[in-house]
C-alpha cells in the first residue's frame, strides 16, 4: 500500500504529472473501487481528463455485492460513460477492455482515415487513487510484472509502452490522484476497503461503522459469518456477541474490543463475510 501524505504540494505535483501523461494518450481507463464506486474517486476527475474519452473500471469486482456492481454500471451509463467491471487478480471482464477502447477511440481512427494515415494503436492511461489496483491491473494486460508498487509521484522513470494485443497501448506507469478527504463518511469507507492506512484512522471507528452499515443492509451475511442468533440494535452489543463467539477475551473475561475491531475488518476484506458493497447509487 501507498506511503503517500497527501500535503497539497504533493496533490499539485500528482496533478502536473497525470496532466503531463494525459497529453500522449488517447483514451483514460479511470480505475475505481467497484465497492465504493464514488468514493474511490479522485475529487478533480472530470475537470482533469474532462477533454479525453473515459472508460470507468469497477475493479475489485469479485469482492463487490454483484447486484450493486450492476447498478453502478447503469449508473455510470446513464452518465455517458463505458464501463466495464473487472478483478484485475484473476483477469476477469479485462479481455473486454482493448474492444471498449477501440469503440472510444472511433472519431481519432476516422479523423487518421480522413488524412489518409494508417491506422495505429490506441493510447491508453490507467488513472487512479493509491491501493485500488492499478499496479495490478497493468500487470494483467501486460501479462506479465511490469508495474512495481514503487512507482510514485515523484520517482521518475524511462516510460515505456505495453502492447496489450495489436490495437492497445498503455503506458507502464499508473496516474496516481489523490482521493477524496472532505467528507468523513468517504473516509469511513475507504478506510474500510483498505484505501487509507488503518494508522490515519482510528480503526475500532472503522470497524463501528462497518458493523453499522452491515447490520442494517447485509444482517443474514453477517449473523452466519459470526453465529449470532439476532442482530442487536445495540452496536457494542453486537461487538460483544462477535468477541464472545469468537473468544476474543481479556483477563477478567471482557471483550477485547481492538481483537473484535481487527476482525471484523479483516474478515471484511478477505470477503469472508460475503461479497459487500459499500456504497449504492442515489
Ligand atoms: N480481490 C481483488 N484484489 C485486487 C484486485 N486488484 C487489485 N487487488 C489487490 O489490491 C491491492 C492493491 O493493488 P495494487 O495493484 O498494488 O494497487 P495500486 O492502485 O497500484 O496501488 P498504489 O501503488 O498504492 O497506487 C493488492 O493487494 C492487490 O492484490 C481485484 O480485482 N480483486
Amino acid at each position: 500500500m501507498t506511503t503517500i501524505q497527501w500535503f497539497p504540494g504533493h496533490m499539485a505535483k500528482a496533478r502536473r504529472e497525470v496532466t503531463e501523461k494525459l497529453k500522449q494518450i488517447d483514451v483514460v481507463f479511470e480505475l475505481v473501487d467497484a465497492r465504493v464506486p464514488l468514493s474511490s474517486r479522485n475529487p478533480m476527475i472530470d475537470v482533469l481528463v474532462s477533454h479525453k474519452p473515459r472508460l470507468i473500471l469497477l475493479n475489485k469486482a469479485d469482492l463487490a455485492d454483484p447486484y450493486i456492481t450492476e447498478q453502478w454500471s447503469r449508473y455510470f451509463q446513464g452518465k455517458g460513460f463505458k464501463v466495464i467491471s473487472i478483478d484485475s487478480q484473476t483477469g476477469k471482464g479485462t479481455e473486454k477492455i482493448p474492444t471498449v477502447a477501440k469503440e472510444l477511440a472511433v472519431d481519432l481512427l476516422e479523423k487518421l482515415k480522413a488524412k489518409g494515415m494508417k491506422p495505429r494503436a490506441i493510447r491508453a492511461l490507467i488513472l487512479g487513487i493509491p491501493n485500488v489496483g492499478k499496479s495490478t491491473l497493468i500487470n494483467r494486460l501486460a501479462k506479465k510484472k511490469i508495474a512495481k508498487t514503487g512507482d510514485r509521484p515523484g520517482i521518475t522513470k524511462q516510460q515505456q509502452w505495453i502492447k496489450v494485443g495489436s490495437e492497445l497501448e498503455l503506458l507502464d506507469t499508473p496516474g496516481i490522484l489523490w482521493p477524496k478527504f472532505e467528507d468523513q463518511i468517504v473516509g469511513l469507507r475507504l478506510a474500510a476497503t483498505g484505501a487509507i492506512k488503518d494508522e490515519i484512522l482510528d480503526f475500532q471507528d472503522v470497524a463501528v461503522f462497518l458493523l453499522k452499515y452491515l447490520k442494517e443492509q447485509y444482517p443474514k451475511p453477517l449473523m452466519e459469518r459470526f453465529k449470532l442468533t439476532e442482530i442487536n440494535e445495540d452496536v457494542i452489543e453486537l461487538f460483544d456477541a462477535i468477541g464472545r463467539n469468537r473468544g476474543l477475551l481479556m483477563s477478567g473475561g471482557y471483550i477485547d474490543y481492538d481483537k473484535a475491531a481487527e476482525l471484523i475488518l479483516r474478515e471484511f476484506r478477505s470477503c469472508k463475510i460475503g461479497k459487500i458493497s459499500l456504497e449504492k447509487p442515489e
